[in-house]
């Protein structure tokens, strides 16, 4: 062990600490890795690989950099070849894929033969699998799966939930460990097995700045900075071109806290001022936090948060009168549903911490839905874990339907504001009208306008469908919708653009883009 190093968990006196937060790891401390993917269907592009993904996120937090992922097809030579390689320059070396019975597994054969050793049934592997399958004839498929390098390592995770040993051990060869190709079963694995990579020396400390501004106009400074702190930060630059907020995203990793903040520091005021932005990397994480902020606040009585007060004081009183089994948001992807999801979101979130459940949402589609609007609905179903409710069709039909399919349901949380058509007369508890399927609508945005649905989308940083980014205003169908022509210009190169619709001053005038 090197005499200079320090464990994070040994930490008793002010000077040690001191010590610790000024040690800087030297080179040698570092643990490599290198990943292999191996298999002919991602090379023809029918399977995406996700496993390196989750592999390199797992060992960045242990400590380890990963140097290179290869992903090669299923050929005992080729296999060898790359293991051989690979062994020789990282510490540690991962194998996805090629491990299960059939004929087109050979990452066992492949191992072995890169060391030069031969493959053979493991007395420990074939009881198991005898166990497991209820078959012991060696020449089986399954016992393809026991026969494994000589000399070959065992290691059993213990399952965090269950507490019991794993089914099927991981197995290594010097340093290369071969874990199986199927997401589910390679993650459940690493998660158990991840330990054995940690490097104890090292941790990496990370942060990052927004910035506003387009790449190439800040690619000096960035450079500058970089250069100065070469040897313990590095710098990231990596440009965003469809985000709302942002333009640039500036990343900054090292091993020593210090050296991060001082380069961070350096690097923010290397932008040109008002650039780098506030940016909320988390909206759905801190949504209780944020939201309640604004409730909570003592002195702030502006029309603003006087909206947010009372759409949290109109849910919460929702979530009195009902469970949640009889309630779900009415979400098509607009802007005032979208505040709204947050802001219900928010309020169960605040009442129940626990709630692991999904929050029901109804989606009708429109005749000829955006396919923007679809992508940022089944954006939102994720962020959010909602269970949605999807309909084709009128909605007073669909609504009909949602009666008999979910004879639960009693209400609907809805974005109307009084300014929409037909709205003005809306409380924040009105049943349907009298010729539409019994429900009630709840609105908590009622005395919302146009600029405060705005104010909080981009006060808060929450995602919104891009339309709204080129220059929609208001969102229906496809075939009567279109950009406000409030919003639009020429831009420098002489062509019509549109501007984002928070930029829209008149909100009397959102639909101006809508035919009916
Ligand atoms: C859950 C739900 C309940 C509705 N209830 C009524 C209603 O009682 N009376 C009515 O005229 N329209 C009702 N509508 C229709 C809306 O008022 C409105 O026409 C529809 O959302 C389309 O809005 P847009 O023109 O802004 O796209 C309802 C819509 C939904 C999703
Ligand atoms: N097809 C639909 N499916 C589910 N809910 C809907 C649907 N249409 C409207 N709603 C509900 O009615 C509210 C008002 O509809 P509206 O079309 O104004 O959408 P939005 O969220 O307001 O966005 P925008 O005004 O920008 O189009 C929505 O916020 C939503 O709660
Ligand atoms: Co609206
Ligand atoms: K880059
Ligand atoms: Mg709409």
């Amino acid at each position: 062990m090197d005499t200079n190093q320090i464990p994070a968990n040994d930490i008793n006196s002010t000077s040690q600490l001191l010590n610790a937060i000024n040690y800087v790891p030297k080179v040698s401390d570092q643990s490599t890795a290198g990943i292999i993917v191996i298999g002919d269907e991602i090379l023809k592009g029918q399977t995406l690989d996700t496993n390196s993904n989750f592999i390199c996120k797992k060992l960045f937090s242990l400590g380890v950099k990963v140097q290179k992922i290869s992903v090669i097809c299923d050929d005992v030579d080729i296999i060898a070849e790359e293991v051989t390689q690979f062994s020789q320059k990282f510490t540690h070396v991962i194998t996805s894929g090629g491990i299960g019975p059939t004929h087109d597994d050979m990452t066992f054969e492949g191992v072995a033969k890169a060391f030069g050793l031969q493959t053979q049934h493991h007395p420990k592997l074939v009881e198991l699998i005898t166990d497991w399958f209820h078959i012991s004839d060696l020449n089986s498929a399954e016992m393809k799966m026991a026969k494994i390098p000589e000399g070959a390592k065992l290691s059993f995770g213990i399952d965090p939930k269950t507490k019991q040993e794993s089914k099927y051990p991981l197995v290594s060869v010097r340093n290369v460990h071969m874990f199986p190709g199927v997401p589910s079963l390679l993650e459940k694995a690493f998660i158990m097995l991840g330990h054995l990579f940690q490097n104890p020396n090292v941790q990496f400390y990370t942060d990052d700045l927004y910035v506003n501004k387009d790449e190439a106009s800040i690619a000096a400074s960035i450079a500058h900075v970089a250069e100065k702190y070469k040897d313990t930060v590095a710098i990231g630059s990596y440009p965003d071109l469809i985000n709302s907020y942002y333009k640039v995203k500036l990343t900054l990793e090292s091993m020593n806290v210090k050296s991060l903040q001082e380069a961070r520091k350096e690097l923010y005021e290397s932008m040109p001022a008002g650039t780098v932005i506030d940016y909320e990397k988390d909206p759905v994480g801190s949504a209780v936090a944020r939201v309640y902020t604004i409730v909570d606040d003592p002195v702030a009585g502006d029309p603003f948060t006087v909206c947010v007060r009372n759409a949290v004081a109109t849910l919460e009183r929702a979530l009195e009168m009902y469970q949640l089994s009889e309630i779900c948001v009415g979400f098509n992807g607009g802007k005032d549903c979208t505040v709204m999801l947050h802001l219900w979101y928010a309020v169960v979130k605040k009442k129940f911490p626990d709630y692991n459940e999904k929050l029901q949402a109804l989606y009708i589609r429109s005749r000829y839905p955006f396919p923007e609007v679809e992508k940022f609905v089944q954006l939102s179903r994720d962020r959010y874990n909602l269970q949605m409710i999807h309909y084709d069709g009128r909605i007073k039909e669909c609504l009909a339907t949602l009666k008999v399919k979910h004879p639960q349901m009693k209400a609907v949380i809805m974005g109307t504001r009084k300014t929409d058509p037909c709205s003005d007369q809306l409380r924040e508890f009105s049943m349907t009208d009298a010729d539409w399927p019994q429900l009630m609508r709840v609105n908590p945005l009622l005395e919302w306008h146009y600029k405060h649905v705005w104010q909080f989308l981009r006060q808060l940083c929450l995602p919104y469908c891009s339309l709204y980014d080129r220059g929609y205003s208001s969102l229906g169908s496809m075939d009567n919708t279109h950009p406000n022509p409030l919003l639009q210009y020429i831009d420098e190169r002489g062509v019509l653009a549109f501007r984002p619709a928070y930029l829209l001053e008149n909100g009397e005038r959102e639909r101006d883009g809508r035919n009916k």
